[in-house]
């Protein structure tokens, strides 16, 4: 059991006595948000359910809740996609995304026209798609995926990570949104690949299904400069980890990063499963899962949920 030494704003509380108490109260609230109810899978997940789970590079993982019920990442994944476009191809990637908070809905097209098809960010849809066309090289989705599924599950150290090819499909048959993302985009000469293969690969790497325990073991390269210290592994260079957690940091919550920045003060990606993976550099990588989404789209309880872990242990980055 951990002790004081990581705590700043509570002596005497072990982190597990911590989180036991976040998932109590999460688990009495009545106000949960709502589901996704634009991807059919998505909208049939009870919103009765609340996992936190907290990674630590000493090997340390303390859970409450449900943390190994597994769920759709969702954008989540779109850190691991542009963590792998930035290991293939470079700084190549800001030629294809820009680096700017959007201030606009996830799946905004608004900004598309005025700035010539080229997304603000890599963490709005628009801009994942396009990170997605830079990974692809000509390969079939097959491949990407392949590529993508193995990534994630070497940076989780589980390889039992898998997509859920039920939400992939239930995406893609409603997918009028991002469809027209990718041809808006591909009318300025954007895109590389063919739409159809290009959209089936997104969606199936959104619909990567994992558990709060695997998630925040996963962002666990974005505590300790770029390295895994639990297996070792040197994921990215340190300035690399500082430059994606920065981009989590302005972008993504979307048109909410603002206000997530201020609730909680941590680099976050957030999934419209409900899932957020929070990372506290130099402390701990976390992840919370509650399905009932704000207006916005972000996890209504995994952000309160983040709010009182950060309040408790004093792990903001300001
Ligand atoms: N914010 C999200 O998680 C959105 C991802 C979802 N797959 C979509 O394309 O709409």
């Amino acid at each position: 059991m951990i002790k004081t030494p990581l705590f700043l704003a509570t002596e005497t509380l072990t982190l597990q006595t911590i989180l036991n108490e976040i998932a109590d109260t999460m688990n009495a609230s009545t106000e949960r948000g709502t589901v996704a109810n634009y991807i059919p899978e998505l909208a049939a997940v009870d919103p009765n359910q609340f996992g936190i789970s907290v990674a630590l590079p000493t090997g340390e993982v303390f859970n409450a809740g449900c943390a190994q019920q597994l769920f759709s990442i969702q954008s989540i994944s779109k850190v691991f996609s542009l963590t792998l476009a930035l290991g293939k191809i470079g700084d190549a990637v800001w030629n294809k995304v820009g680096r700017e908070p959007s201030g606009d809905p996830f799946n905004s097209i608004v900004q598309l026209e005025h700035e010539h098809g080229k997304p603000r960010n890599p963490f709005i849809n628009a801009g994942a798609i396009a990170v997605v066309d830079s990974i692809m090289m000509g390969h079939e989705p097959k491949e990407v995926l392949a590529e993508i599924l193995q990534f994630v599950r070497y940076i989780a150290n589980d390889n039992s990570v898998a997509i859920d090819e039920k939400v992939a499909l239930s995406e893609l048959a409603t997918g009028h949104r991002n469809a027209s993302l990718a041809h808006f985009m591909a009318s300025f000469g954007r895109i590389e690949h063919d739409i159809n293969k290009l959209l089936g690969a997104y969606y199936h790497q959104c619909s990567i299904s994992m558990s709060c325990e695997q998630l925040a073991k996963s962002g666990l390269f974005l505590v300790s400069d770029g390295v895994n210290r639990v297996t070792g592994k040197q994921i990215v260079s340190s300035q690399r980890a500082r430059r994606i957690n920065s981009l989590m940091l302005m972008c993504g919550h979307y048109d909410g990063s603002g206000e997530f920045a201020y609730r909680v003060g941590l680099p976050g990606k957030s999934g419209v499963g409900g899932g957020i993976l929070a990372i506290a550099p130099g402390k701990a990588s976390i992840a919370v899962w509650s399905p009932g989404l704000d207006t916005i789209g972000n996890s209504k309880l995994g952000t309160l949920a983040l709010e009182l872990l950060v309040q408790r242990t004093g792990w903001s980055v300001f």
